[in-house]
């Protein structure tokens, strides 16, 4: 049984690579400018003007580094919203609508895909030898949430940052319209619905969540407006809705879950998106706008459900 501690450090050293990236923005308040100075230097004015120097250089390295110019580091132009909702709600088969509706909107997959193949080489080397094994983390959470709670969220959320960091793609940024980045849930709901119920199911114990949290809310104050929402779509659906169409798609690992899991999950999406009574640590996310929809609608086979729903999201999406 791995301790907390350890799979903390095995977490970093999975960050390794976006943690290079890691960036800070105006967090310091006025320094002394050497030019500026009227007296000599004290010792802590030259520890102000370096901390500063080396502030500045490593966000130009971490530009460098993500291939972006100053200006592109987060193009204000370029929206970023995110889609809440229940398990089987329709997220996916609405993102997929939107991705078909507009070319200035990129959607962005939930990658349930990597959560079901993790593979584990000896080494690199061997990553894609025949001793390469897989192992599928959503089933594995499924079976046995108490042992794998803590470790499916380290992943979900570790891929849900990568998702989140990524540039908007060129066409993006010449576009003339409203370009919107749209993510299939983020690393907030990974956070305020899923890690938070895990917690009060007891699946996640006090410790675990505590380092959860932690590092959690570290790694969205360094990453900052890079990883910051304009706005979330909320597709809200009764559980038994959800619990119908969940069978209906057949999902392997999903075959245990129950409809009372679906309705703690609706609660926790009720708390923090419609009643506003979940505990949120972020100041933009407090305020963010929500735009809800009623997925209980087939807009799959109604093309006037579609329509409504559209002009409801390119109107959101002009107010941002
Ligand atoms: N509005 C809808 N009307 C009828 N069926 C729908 C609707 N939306 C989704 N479905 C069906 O419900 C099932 C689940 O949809 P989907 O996979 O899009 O859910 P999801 O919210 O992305 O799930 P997950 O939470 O697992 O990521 C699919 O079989 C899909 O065809
Ligand atoms: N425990 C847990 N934490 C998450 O952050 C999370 N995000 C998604 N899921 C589950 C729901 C679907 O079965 C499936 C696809 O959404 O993965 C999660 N489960």
């Amino acid at each position: 049984m791995c301790s907390p501690l350890h799979r903390v450090s095995k977490l970093t050293e999975s960050l390794g690579l976006i943690g290079f990236q890691v960036r800070r923005f105006g967090c310091y308040g006025p320094r002394p400018r050497l030019e500026t100075l009227q007296t000599p230097p004290t010792t802590s004015d030259l520890r102000a003007i370096m901390a500063q120097k080396t502030s500045r250089l490593s966000l130009t390295c971490s530009r460098y580094l993500s291939g972006l110019s100053p200006s592109e580091t987060r193009p204000a132009r370029v929206k970023r919203v995110s889609i809440e909702g229940n398990i089987a709600v329709g997220k996916s088969t609405f993102a997929r609508l939107l991705q078909s509706v507009c070319p200035d909107w990129e959607v962005m997959a939930e990658p349930v895909s990597k959560w079901q193949n993790i593979e584990s080489g000896t080494s690199k080397k061997e990553a894609a030898s025949p001793q390469t094994t897989v192992s599928n983390l959503l089933q594995m959470m499924y079976e046995d949430p108490q042992r794998w709670s803590y470790t499916f969220q380290t992943y979900s959320c570790m891929s849900r940052f990568r998702t989140q960091l990524q540039p908007p793609p060129a066409r993006m940024l010449s576009s003339e319209g409203t370009p919107v980045q749209v993510y299939e849930r983020s690393v907030y709901s990974d956070r305020y619905i899923f890690a938070l119920n895990m917690f009060e199911l007891g699946c996640i114990n006090p410790t675990e969540w505590a380092i959860y949290q932690d590092w959690h809310s570290l790694l969205v104050e360094q990453f900052g407006h890079q990883v910051e929402l304009e706005g979330i779509i909320y597709l809200r659906a009764p559980p038994q809705k959800c619990m119908e169409r969940l069978k209906l798609r057949g999902r392997a690992e999903e075959k245990e879950v129950k409809l009372d899991y679906l309705d703690k999950l609706h609660v926790q999406h009720e708390k923090w998106l419609v009643e506003k009574s979940t505990e949120i640590h972020f100041e933009k996310l407090k305020q963010i706008p929500v735009l809800q929809l009623d997925a209980s609608e087939e807009f799959l086979r109604d093309q006037e459900v579609r329509e409504q729903f559209i002009t409801k999201v390119k109107n959101f999406f002009n107010t941002l």
